[in-house]
């Protein structure tokens, strides 16, 4: 199969109905483009922090810089999202993103984290499975990438994508013991300004990707949490082990998450800010290192996944 720009274009019949089935508040939420959305009502605040943000520089330039001081250079293409970075400082840290591994990239609109994933990974033969995207926008085109247009709240969606990746990865979307090795979720709600609706948004998708990443990922029974936090540095466990990423705002709710139901299910869980996260954001990105297994829901958190 030739996976090079795979794109699924879904049927206008599908179309209709991933977009009839959009729950009603991102519905009336969602913008035409998420980029231009972030301009809002205060435009020139958001063009002068456009003018001054050293990524977004860095973002358009169209070929490696000798100078880039954190040596990241583009690769020649520049990426569609300063987001980009923000995965890249991540992978710098934990090395999570290797050649070969089947990797899943939630809320993938415009594009930046899948081009970022695709140069690490593509860098050797050893590719064979493209990266999987998902948004409720229209994903770029990117050789190596496959992606889906479509709500990740609708069940139906995530069936797909499931689908998709088990098929591709010669597995069966019911295996019990896993068949990607990375889940990572950049997904994020149109934000409202209320900090109650906002977290309570930004947590619903975290529940949604959690759900899907431990109905997906391959069981890591390898590390022995005490002994191999002792003996070898996380980075070291992530290069071999599942790994999920979530983008998450800081909460007392989700401090509750984390502890009922992140830290039961994998050997290490760390939040980290990134440098290329706006100073003044909320935005905070859970790792979570060796997926254990399902565990039976023994909180109200966990019984809601
Ligand atoms: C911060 S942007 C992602 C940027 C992207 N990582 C990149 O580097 O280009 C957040 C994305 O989450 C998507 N999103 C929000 N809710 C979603 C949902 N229910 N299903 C799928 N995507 C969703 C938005 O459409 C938006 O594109």
């Amino acid at each position: 199969m030739q996976w090079a720009a795979a794109r699924l274009r879904p049927t206008s019949q599908w179309h209709a109905a991933s977009v009839a089935l959009l729950s009603p508040r991102l519905h009336a939420a969602a913008p035409v483009r998420w980029a231009s959305s972030k301009r809002g009502g205060s435009s020139s605040r958001y063009m002068q922090r456009q003018k001054t943000d050293v990524y977004v520089k860095r973002r358009s330039k169209s070929t490696i810089d000798e100078d880039d001081e954190m040596g990241m250079g583009t690769g020649g293409a520049g990426y569609v999202a300063r987001s980009a970075f923000k995965l890249i400082q991540l992978d710098d840290r934990y090395k999570f993103l290797r050649p070969g591994r089947v990797i899943v990239d939630l809320g993938a609109a415009p594009g930046g984290w899948s081009q970022a994933i695709v140069e690490r990974v593509r860098r050797s033969k050893v590719a064979k499975t493209p990266v999987f995207a998902l948004d409720l926008l229209p994903v770029a085109d990117i050789d190596g990438v496959a992606s889906i247009q479509g709500d990740f709240l609708d069940a139906k969606v995530q069936a797909q994508l499931r689908k998709l990746v088990a098929d591709a990865s010669a597995a069966t979307a019911t295996d019990e013991r896993g068949f990607v090795d990375v889940v990572v979720s950049d997904m994020m709600a149109n934000t409202t300004g209320n900090p109650i609706t906002d977290t309570e948004a930004s947590l619903e998708l975290c529940r949604a990707a959690a759900s899907f990443a431990f109905d997906t990922l391959r069981h890591d029974h390898t590390p022995k949490p005490e002994d191999a936090r002792k003996s070898r540095p996380p980075s070291a466990l992530a290069a071999s082990s599942s790994v999920l990423v979530m983008k998450y705002f800081m909460s007392h709710e989700a401090d509750v998450f984390r502890r009922e139901v992140l830290q039961p299910h994998f050997h290490f869980v760390k939040a980290e800010k990134m440098d290329a996260s706006r100073k003044e954001s909320r935005e905070q990105f859970w790792i979570c290192i060796g997926f254990k297994g399902r565990r039976p829901a023994q909180s109200q958190e966990q019984a809601e996944l």
